[in-house]
């Protein structure tokens, strides 16, 4: 739904985009992580050309956004939605005045407009509140509104530029599973940028960690997992880095309670200290990692047992 082939974006001598790629399937939440710096917002800012990037192409639903400009690129634009970490509700309006804007740039008649406004409020659980002020609403609510406004043009992407940053844990959570439910109903595409990992648990499918103003690795969170050295498992399951010689990092997916371990231990007779570990419920289900060292005679016919199994051995 989203490709992004070769972006570079630089601020006179600042390179913020080194050569970015990106491929978001069409449906998918992708999630965009990295620290302050690490050239997040200019990719986002890209995506929908709010700026020009300085090479390379972004295409969004067939349609080379690159190549467009005036007016056909305002027409695209419409179908490419934003959500921003500071809401960036008019004050002067009411949330119907909001959510209202873009359907009169867009020229929706009045009576089609007060339509539509009232169903996208009743989409983000904001029903009756059409007449209340932005002051008169939480972060989650204004952030509610934020989303109604951005769908108004009934986008089949959706950026959302830190959209829960300013939240907190709670509301956090709940931004975050209305995205999931738009994006189930409305079979919406959703990239999102973020420096919060508890954003990509809870409800990426894919992630792109960047650094430098380049992509270190992307893909389907369930194949990062199971690619050995991955960073994103080492930043979602915290062990100490490096690992001790001589102990074994084990990473699983599916049932956490299947007995791979003992089983390993009764039939190859070594023994296991357990050195950390912990199981995480992502997007696509549960995810294990635990250290341990073994010991024993038959150590790496454990591991060969452990690996045919489908467990991820890496040795230190
Ligand atoms: N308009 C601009 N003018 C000059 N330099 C810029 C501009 N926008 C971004 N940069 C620089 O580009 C680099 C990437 O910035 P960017 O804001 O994209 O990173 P980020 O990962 O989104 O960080 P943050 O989470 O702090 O917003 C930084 O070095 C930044 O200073």
């Amino acid at each position: 739904m989203i490709q992004v082939s070769g972006l570079r974006k630089s601020y006179g001598g600042t390179v913020a985009l080194d050569g970015v790629d990106l491929n978001v399937r069409q449906g998918e939440v992708y999630g965009v992580v990295g620290q302050s710096g690490a050239g997040k917002s200019t990719l986002l800012r890209c995506v929908n050309l709010l700026e020009r990037p300085s090479a390379g192409t972004v295409t969004v639903a067939g349609q080379d956004l690159t190549a467009l400009r005036g007016k056909d690129l305002n027409r695209a634009r419409q179908r490419i939605g934003m959500i921003h970490q500071h809401f960036a509700l008019l004050s002067s309006r009411t949330v119907a005045g909001n959510v209202s804007f873009p359907l009169e740039v867009m020229g929706v008649p009045r009576a089609e407009r007060r339509r539509r406004v009232g169903e996208l409020l009743d989409l983000v659980g904001l029903g009756g509140r059409g007449g209340d002020h932005p002051h008169q609403l939480s972060g989650g609510q204004k952030q509610r509104v934020g989303i109604a406004r951005a769908l108004a043009g009934n986008p089949s992407v959706l950026l959302s530029d830190e959209a829960t940053s300013a939240l907190d844990p709670g509301t956090t959570q709940s931004i975050l599973a209305l995205l999931r439910r738009l994006n189930a109903e409305l079979g919406l595409t959703i990239l999102l940028i973020t420096h919060e990992m508890d954003v990509v648990k809870s409800i990426c499918d894919s992630v792109a960690i960047m650094s430098g103003g380049r992509v270190e690795e992307s893909g389907p969170i369930g194949d990062l997992i199971r690619t050995p050295g991955s960073r994103l498992t080492r930043e979602i399951f915290p062990l100490p880095d490096p690992a001790p010689a001589g102990s074994v990092t084990l990473t699983f997916t599916g049932d956490p309670r299947q007995p791979l371990v003992s089983e390993a231990v009764r039939k190859f007779d070594v023994d296991v200290s357990i050195l950390g570990g912990s199981i995480e419920d992502l997007a696509g289900g549960s995810v294990g990692r635990l250290r341990v060292a073994f010991s024993g005679e038959q150590v790496p016919a454990a591991l060969t047992y452990l690996r045919e199994r489908g467990l991820l051995v890496e040795t230190s």
